[in-house]
């Protein structure tokens, strides 16, 4: 299967699992002190606000996850990913020689629609810059047996996927059986071996406390996640601001420890172009500019890109108008 080769195609590698790395030592209102101030500093307007907003495109997943995706839809998906906006309309913003640039990172289905995303990213000569992403592991619960879980990874891959976005297994983190899913996300790992990035989705509205949510990171870093990501989706709580810091002082704690760099992919909920300003901005601010690429971050979402579209337009109307 042909697949995109776009990022140099290094995995992360298994580390020993090793329970010192789970201690943390942060406090809850520490913790919603720091996202609330980002939060309010990160408000941009006007020419800014469009700058921000095509940025935001080239790391946006983009994602359909319903039960009555098709292979139409699926399609029209890709189509948009590869071009969220007529050439003409962006030439006044962006210097001609970017603007084959502003594509999203990826696309992001269900394991049986793969192939349909495969297909049109063909068609369209685009399997280089835009990755497939497939869910798998008996997404969005889990609450599978391992075999099927670990051969839906096999099968995504094998149908062209270049990302795989686990979750992992909230039953054992909530029971505090950290090695136990630690072990499962070796084998999801293994699975994924050097053909596909592993991403793994913790759930976090799911996990019951902040300590939870830094011991998830760091239990699926130590297996070798490339990325570790905030939600499915379908929780009744997705990403915020407070999990995705709690996320990101693991991720630095991780590389200080291991040397070992992991990218974060907040998912669930981000809908507009403020939600995606904030969460740049923390980023930002914490790992600092150069994270914000998508070999390193990315944001999961399915009506993200239409205030993005909605931002730009009333931003080059008003670009015409002066
Ligand atoms: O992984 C991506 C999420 O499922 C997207 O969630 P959303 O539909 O709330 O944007």
């Amino acid at each position: 299967m042909e697949r995109s080769n776009k990022m140099e195609f290094k995995v992360n590698k298994t580390l020993k699992y090793d329970a010192t790395f789970l201690k943390s030592n942060f406090s809850l209102p520490e913790v919603n002190r720091i996202a609330s101030s980002i939060s309010k500093s990160s408000t941009v307007t006007g020419d800014y606000e469009v700058a921000w907003a095509l940025k935001a495109v080239t790391l946006v997943d983009l994602t359909t996850l319903a039960g009555d995706d098709t292979a139409s839809n699926v399609s029209r998906l890709c189509v948009r990913a590869c071009l969220p906006f007529e050439p003409q309309l962006l030439e006044k913003v962006v210097e001609p020689s970017l603007l084959k640039d502003i594509h999203c990172a990826a696309v992001c289905v269900y394991p049986a629609r793969v192939a349909d995303a495969h297909k049109t990213l063909k068609q369209y000569g685009k399997l280089k810059d835009i990755s497939i992403a497939a869910v798998a592991t008996g997404f969005p619960t889990g609450q599978y047996g391992l075999k099927t879980r670990l051969e839906e990874i096999s099968y995504a891959v094998d149908a062209g996927a270049t990302e795989i976005d686990i979750v992992i297994n909230r039953q054992l983190a909530l029971v505090g059986d950290w090695k136990g899913v630690y072990d499962e996300v070796v084998l999801m790992r293994q699975a994924c071996g050097t053909r596909a990035h592993l991403k793994t989705i913790l759930a976090v509205g799911e996990l019951g406390s902040m300590e939870n949510v830094y011991k998830a990171s760091m239990v699926c870093m130590l297996a070798g996640a490339d990325f570790i990501k905030t939600s499915t989706g379908k929780e009744a709580v997705n990403a915020t601001l407070p999990v995705g810091l709690v996320m990101i002082w693991a991720i630095q704690e991780f590389k200080r420890l291991t040397g070992q760099i992991v990218g974060l992919k907040p998912a669930g909920g981000i809908r507009n172009v403020r939600d995606a300003i904030a969460w740049m901005t923390l980023v930002k601010s914490t790992l600092g500019m150069h994270w914000l690429q998508p070999e390193l971050f990315r944001f999961g979402a399915s009506g993200l890109l239409d205030d993005i579209e909605k931002v730009v337009r009333e931003g080059v109307a008003r670009l015409k108008q002066a």
